[in-house]
């Protein structure tokens, strides 16, 4: 069976794939710091919990932290006898290879879920993910990544405005019954939830009169949902494309 490893700037997400669906998903936040042998008894706890009785003969990681990497291949080489496959690294092949200015260095998690969506939807697409950024993906009509936007997600502008200013309280996202806040509160919820539906808005509209031919917008990310009621931003919401695309990146590498 395959272990699919997401790492994000905020959490990690642990996915058994048996080849067929994924068994179980296992989150934890992303610290660098943390060793192989944490992983381990997190890992074990949470798969024995489920009753799950997983063999993991390989490990795919994709992570936006490049420091945490080496303990996960650790935790890969001591309790699965395997070396993982690296999104990034120039080891691990992609199905079509990123259009974008010479130098640059892609995400993985953004490279992940152009084959993920292009496996799914084929080309002409943008994949909206929220995560600690906020990214839009565009993937051409050969599966290529060809570039996209990066804007502060949703949790990180809440913070922004607590660390910030000294009267503002931490708050969590929800969607307001109003646009005029009447209270500290509701007008930080409003700015936040109703500036994303404007950005999100926005950017895929740029985006798709730039592109210049019809695309499909797919949301992703643990607050996509959120953005999923009244206006409509996305054709589909899918929270397991990153996942999803770990499995056609790890198949186009194993054959
Ligand atoms: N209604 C909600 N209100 C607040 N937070 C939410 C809500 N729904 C989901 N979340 C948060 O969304 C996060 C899941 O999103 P996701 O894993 O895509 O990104 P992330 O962990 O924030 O970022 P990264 O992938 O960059 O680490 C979880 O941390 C969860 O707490
Ligand atoms: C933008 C994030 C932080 C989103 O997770 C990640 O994809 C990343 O660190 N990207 C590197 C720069 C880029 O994708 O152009
Ligand atoms: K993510």
């Amino acid at each position: 069976m395959l272990l699919c490893i997401d790492c994000g700037n905020t959490n990690t997400v642990f996915s058994i794939w048996d080849g067929a669906r994924f068994l179980c998903t296992l989150r934890t936040s992303t610290h660098h710091a943390r060793t192989a042998d944490a992983y381990f008894t997190w890992y074990s706890t949470l798969v024995k919990h489920y009753g799950i009785d997983a063999d993991i003969t390989e490990v795919i990681i994709s992570s936006t932290v490049p420091r945490v990497v080496w303990n996960l291949r650790v935790f890969a080489d001591r309790f699965f006898g395997c070396r993982p496959l690296v999104v990034g690294k120039p080891e691990c092949r992609l199905p079509v290879a990123p259009r974008v200015d010479a130098g640059t260095t892609v995400g993985p998690d953004r490279l992940v879920n152009t084959a993920g969506g292009y496996d799914r939807h084929g080309g002409d697409l943008v994949i909206v993910d929220f995560g600690t950024a906020t990214t839009f993906d565009v993937v051409a009509v050969d599966g290529a990544y060809v570039g996209g936007v990066i804007a502060p997600g949703p949790n990180l502008s809440l913070e922004a405005l607590h660390m910030g200013a000294a009267a503002l309280p931490h708050v969590d996202i929800t969607q307001p019954e109003k646009v005029i806040g009447t209270n500290t509160v509701g007008c930080i919820q409003s700015g936040v939830f109703w500036g994303y539906v404007g950005l999100i808005h926005g950017i895929t509209e740029r985006i798709k009169a730039e592109y210049g031919r019809p695309m499909k917008v797919i949301g992703t990310g643990g607050l996509a949902p959120l953005f999923a009621t009244g206006e409509v931003l996305f054709d589909t919401i899918e929270d397991d494309l990153t996942m999803h695309g770990l499995t056609v990146i790890h198949r186009y590498n194993k054959g």
